[in-house]
């Protein structure tokens, strides 16, 4: 076997796994076509007839130290969580810190035996577990983020996966701009916990040496390795190589990898300003604003500009007309989309909730006991949302700053993308009217920032099990913008 080779970072909890609550579908309906062929081995239906294939892949991260990698694998892992494909990484320097939690760069030797050894040991033990947690069948993708920096040790992973009939994806991340790799560098390698309670300037001068050593024996993929599937992104993206892509899943993936950069950037989002229909406590609808919501609208272009300064930014807004009155005194250039329109309550729109819950008793307790899953009658279920708001998800990765004026279904989906929040929470979050959200992507986390416009609005959430009429709230009133709320985990 090659020498073992890991990726360090980052911390626990921003690789966790996700384990979404798939009450009456399958993920792999959300990801998949429906047509292949019937009685092939590897076809299963799922339950509502529909054919999907078995396919468990394991994305093999490559990459000298300090090139993304960590961060491209819980980006994976966040995003097909939110799919509700599901997927863990398993990082082989987690497994390597419990036996040597702060070595220095002389353990990263290849001519280090016992550093050899427990290196290797490290990786082991995570494709053992990594094959272990595929055994359970909704577990669909696996990322082992490690260094994977020979062709020996590549080899390896191929042939373990393939004896355990697991797909493997080899992504490669190739960057040389010495600039970039000092930034990272300092912004995630002297705050890893190899580096715990060290001076940042001699932890950022050992991870340096630290990667030499894995430079004298990294192998880039090449023609050596044509019979497999991967993936090599260069210089952040600037050039992609791929190869032997097999599948609809693993297409996925790829494509997904090929719109992420690291420019620094924001995203800020807010639901439109009151509307006739929050002021009546009805859902759906096309409403204009209210005379509040009015206000808010004149008021936004500040509170934006507090918040962004001279940034140019788009706005995106649905193409309903409470959307557009919000935004439209907004200096920047707009685009409106239909994927952000509000999830469609099909034959409870325009009802109150105390309607809903008298003329349809049943889907008001089943919406209440599953919310992401329930499906208005003729309508939509959170769900359905997060499958067409996809492209969305693709071009703000793509995007730097841009402002979403939208609606509070499709609001708590984006946010869930961002900081990663599970099913069976993200349809009950609070997101108040009159309320700018910033959210900044960094390294393993999204920061927030809640501001207030302080101008009154009626609350329209509604607790579970509640019938409440939206109620006049005195939450904006109370607050002084802008306030600033904690940071939050992605
Ligand atoms: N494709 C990329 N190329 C270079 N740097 C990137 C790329 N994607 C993200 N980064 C940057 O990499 C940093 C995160 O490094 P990360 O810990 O993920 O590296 P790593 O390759 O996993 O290192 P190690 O092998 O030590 O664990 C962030 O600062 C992020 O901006």
């Amino acid at each position: 076997m090659p020498s073992a080779t890991e990726s360090s970072s980052p911390p626990k909890e921003a690789v966790e796994q996700y384990r979404p609550n798939l009450m009456n579908q399958s993920p792999a309906e959300f990801m998949r076509p429906t047509t292949r062929t019937r009685g092939t081995s590897n076809a299963k239906t799922n339950g509502v007839g529909v054919q999907v294939e078995d396919t468990r892949i394991c994305v093999v991260m490559v990459g000298l130290p300090a090139r993304g990698k960590s961060l491209i694998a819980q980006k994976v892992v966040r995003y097909l969580g939110w799919l509700s494909i599901t997927a863990k990484c398993f990082n082989v320097g987690n497994y390597r810190r419990t036996a040597t939690p702060q070595p220095n760069a002389a353990f990263f030797d290849t001519s280090n035996k016992e550093g050899e050894r427990l290196r290797k040991a490290a990786a082991e033990a995570a494709v053992a577990d990594m094959v272990k947690w595929f055994k359970k069948p909704d577990n669909l993708i696996a990322i082992l983020d490690a260094t994977n920096s020979t062709k020996a040790r590549r080899r390896w992973i191929k042939e373990r996966c393939d004896a355990e009939g697991i797909e493997s994806l080899f992504v490669e991340s190739k960057c040389d701009d010495e600039d970039i790799i000092m930034s990272n560098i300092l912004e995630v390698k002297t705050t890893s916990p190899d580096y715990q309670g060290q001076d940042p300037e001699e932890a950022a001068k050992d991870f340096r040496e630290r990667i030499k050593m894995y430079e004298r024996v990294y192998e880039t993929l090449d023609e050596d390795e044509a019979d497999m599937t991967y993936c090599k992104i260069i210089d952040v993206g600037a050039q992609v190589i791929i190869n032997r892509i097999q599948d609809y899943l693993q297409s996925r993936v790829v494509y997904y990898l090929m719109n992420l950069h690291i420019k620094p950037r924001s995203i800020w989002i807010s639901r439109h300003g009151e509307s006739m229909y929050n002021l009546s406590g009805q859902i759906g609808g096309d409403a204009d604003l209210s005379t509040r919501g009015e206000m808010y609208a004149k008021a936004l272009p500040d509170l934006v500009k507090q918040s962004a300064g001279d940034l140019p930014l788009t706005v995106w807004t649905s193409t309903l007309k409470r959307t557009a009155q919000t935004a439209r005194y907004l200096p920047y250039e707009k685009l409106s989309w239909k994927a952000l329109d509000e999830l469609d309550s099909g034959v409870c729109d325009g009802l109150t909730y105390a309607e809903i819950a008298q003329n349809y008793p049943e889907d008001f307790k089943a919406r209440d006991d599953d919310k992401y899953n329930y499906r208005y009658l003729g309508g939509e279920s959170y769900r359905d949302v997060v499958i067409r708001l996809e492209p969305i998800i693709m071009e703000l990765e793509r995007s730097e700053n841009i402002l979403i004026v939208t609606h509070q279904a499709v609001l708590r989906c984006i946010y869930a993308y961002f900081m990663g929040s599970p099913q069976d929470k993200s349809p009950w979050m609070e997101v108040p009217l009159h309320t700018l959200i910033k959210l900044t992507p960094r390294a393993y986390k999204t920061e927030e920032e809640r501001m207030f416009a302080n101008i009154p609005a009626v609350s329209t959430f509604r607790e579970k099990g509640s019938k409440a009429q939206h109620q006049e709230t005195e939450e904006s009133t109370r607050r002084n913008s802008p306030m600033i709320s904690g940071e939050a985990k992605a």
